[in-house]
C-alpha cells in the first residue's frame, strides 16, 4: 500500500539547536494520524519540513511519494494545510474566502463554482455566505478553514491545532468531518493539545525535545503504559510525571 508519509531520520537545525532530532516513521494513505507533543517539542518545524515549507538540516522525507529536498511543487498539489494561526482572511466573506483559496490550488471557474456551493452547503452557511469570516464563531471558522484545506482534494491534509479554543462539543463535530475526510481516503495528519482529540486518531505519536519517544493506537500506547487515558501517558512521556 502507498504511504502518505515516510520519514527516515528527518532533522533541522537552527544553529546549534535541533528542533527536530532525526524523526523516522510512515503514516499510511487513509490514516488519521496524530501528532502530540507539548509546546516546543518540534511539531511545527516539523510539519512545515513535510510540506516542503522548510529545507531538513539532514534526513529524508517523502509525502505521497515525492521528495521534500526536490519536490515541493509537486508537494504542494498534493496536500492540504490548516493551522489555528493561519487559515481564512477574516477580512473577506465566506464566499470570497472559498472563491480565494479555490483560485490558489487552480481550480477552474466551473469546479470553484461548484465546491463553493457544496461547502456552504454541507456546513450550512447559507445565511452568513456573504457576510464576513471575522464575525463567525470560532467552531464555524474551523470547520469552513478545513473544508477550504480540503478545496482541491488534497491526498494528505495537514492540520496544526485546528481546534483550539472551542469547546468539546464544537470539537467533535470538527471530528466527525475528520473521519468522512478519512472515510474519503484522505489522509488526516494532525497536532493537538487536546488528549481527546488523541483517543480519536488511528495511530499517535508523542514527540519529546524534538524527538518521537512513542508512537502507537491509542489503546496500545495506553497498554504500553499501564494507564487508562492518552491523557496519562502525555504526562509520563512528554511532562515526566505520572498520574497515577
Ligand atoms: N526559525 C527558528 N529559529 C530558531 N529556533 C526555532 C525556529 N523555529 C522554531 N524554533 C525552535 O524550535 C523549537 C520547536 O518549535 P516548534 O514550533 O516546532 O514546536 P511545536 O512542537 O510546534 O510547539 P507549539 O506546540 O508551541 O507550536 C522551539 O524551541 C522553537 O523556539
Amino acid at each position: 500500500m502507498d504511504k502518505a508519509v515516510v520519514t527516515n531520520k528527518l532533522t533541522k537545525r537552527f544553529g546549534n539547536f535541533v528542533a527536530t532530532n532525526e524523526i523516522t516513521f510512515e503514516v499510511a494513505q487513509g490514516e488519521i494520524f496524530g501528532f502530540l507533543g507539548a509546546n516546543g517539542a518540534g511539531k511545527t518545524t516539523a510539519i512545515r519540513m513535510l510540506c516542503g515549507l522548510l529545507k531538513p538540516s539532514s534526513g529524508e522525507a517523502r509525502i505521497a511519494g515525492f521528495d521534500v529536498y526536490r519536490q515541493t511543487e509537486q508537494i504542494k498539489q498534493v496536500i492540504g494545510y490548516m493551522s489555528q494561526r493561519f487559515s481564512l482572511y477574516e477580512d473577506l466573506t465566506v464566499r470570497e474566502n472559498i472563491r480565494f483559496y479555490g483560485g490558489i490550488y487552480g481550480l477552474s471557474r466551473a469546479d470553484l463554482k461548484a465546491k463553493s456551493q457544496q461547502i456552504i452547503e454541507q456546513l450550512n452557511l447559507g445565511s452568513v455566505a456573504d457576510k464576513l469570516v471575522v464575525d463567525l464563531p470560532l467552531g464555524w471558522k474551523q470547520r469552513l478553514a478545513f473544508s477550504v484545506a480540503l478545496i482541491h482534494n488534497p491526498k494528505i491534509v495537514f492540520l496544526d491545532e485546528p481546534t483550539g479554543g472551542v469547546d468539546p462539543i464544537t470539537r467533535r463535530q470538527f471530528w466527525d468531518m475528520i473521519y468522512e475526510a478519512a472515510d474519503r481516503g484522505t489522509t488526516i495528519f494532525v497536532t493537538t493539545h487536546y488528549m481527546d482529540e488523541a483517543e480519536y486518531c488511528n495511530r499517535v505519536s508523542i514527540m519529546v525535545d524534538g524527538r518521537i519517544k512513542a508512537l502507537d493506537t491509542p489503546n496500545q500506547l495506553k497498554r504500553s503504559f499501564d494507564v487508562d487515558s492518552m491523557d496519562g501517558v502525555f504526562q509520563i512521556l512528554a511532562r515526566g510525571t505520572s498520574t497515577k
